[in-house]
């Protein structure tokens, strides 16, 4: 029978400080405000020969360096069925229901998401670490973004068996 191994990276140094709003219908948003978020990541692994599955510093760095492009940033939802958002010179101009919001291009990162949510940076986050970790033996990983301590978001992955 294969061993697995299950490894927890759950550093305090994942985190990132972003702005961002929750949007709620075509008519409801959040008010800009900002989160300390955190990441922690749960990677499923066979073990080696020499009792070693994955090297979870390689991980950690991966997760470090994707909270790194995050942080300090305003997080934008492009995919959001609710807004749009256009280049304006130095701004991102953002409309919403009857708000119109300009954000700084070099303050701001427009994600591949439809929501400024915990789920969505996490389902976000997740492709990034997979992409990053491509061709490498893993089962499972699931990565959790918490805006705060006691509530956060996970998505999950699964190595495909019918792809072997
Ligand atoms: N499913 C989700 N619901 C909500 C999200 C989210 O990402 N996914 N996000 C928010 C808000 O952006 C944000 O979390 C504000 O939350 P709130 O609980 O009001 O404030 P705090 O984070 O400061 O938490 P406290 O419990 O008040 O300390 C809302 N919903």
């Amino acid at each position: 029978m294969e061993r697995l191994t299950t490894l927890y990276i759950d550093k305090e140094s994942h985190k990132f400080s972003a702005a961002h709003y929750t949007i709620f219908s075509a008519t409801e948003r959040e008010r800009l405000h900002g989160h300390n978020y955190s990441v922690s990541a749960r990677i499923v692994a066979p073990m080696g020969e020499n009792g070693f599955s994955a090297d979870y510093n390689v991980y950690k760095t991966r997760l470090k360096q994707l909270c790194d492009a995050l942080d300090e940033y305003m997080l934008l939802a492009a995919e959001s069925p609710h807004q749009s958002i256009d280049e304006s010179g130095d701004y991102y101009r953002v409309r919403f229901a009857t708000d119109e919001m300009l954000f700084l291009r070099r303050d701001t990162q427009v994600l591949p998401i439809r929501n400024a949510t915990v789920e969505e940076f996490s389902h976000y986050l997740l492709g990034r670490l997979l992409e990053l970790s491509a061709g490498e033996d893993l089962r499972e990983v699931e990565l959790c973004v918490a805006s705060g301590p006691g509530q956060k978001g996970c998505a999950g992955w699964r190595h495909d068996t019918a792809t072997d």
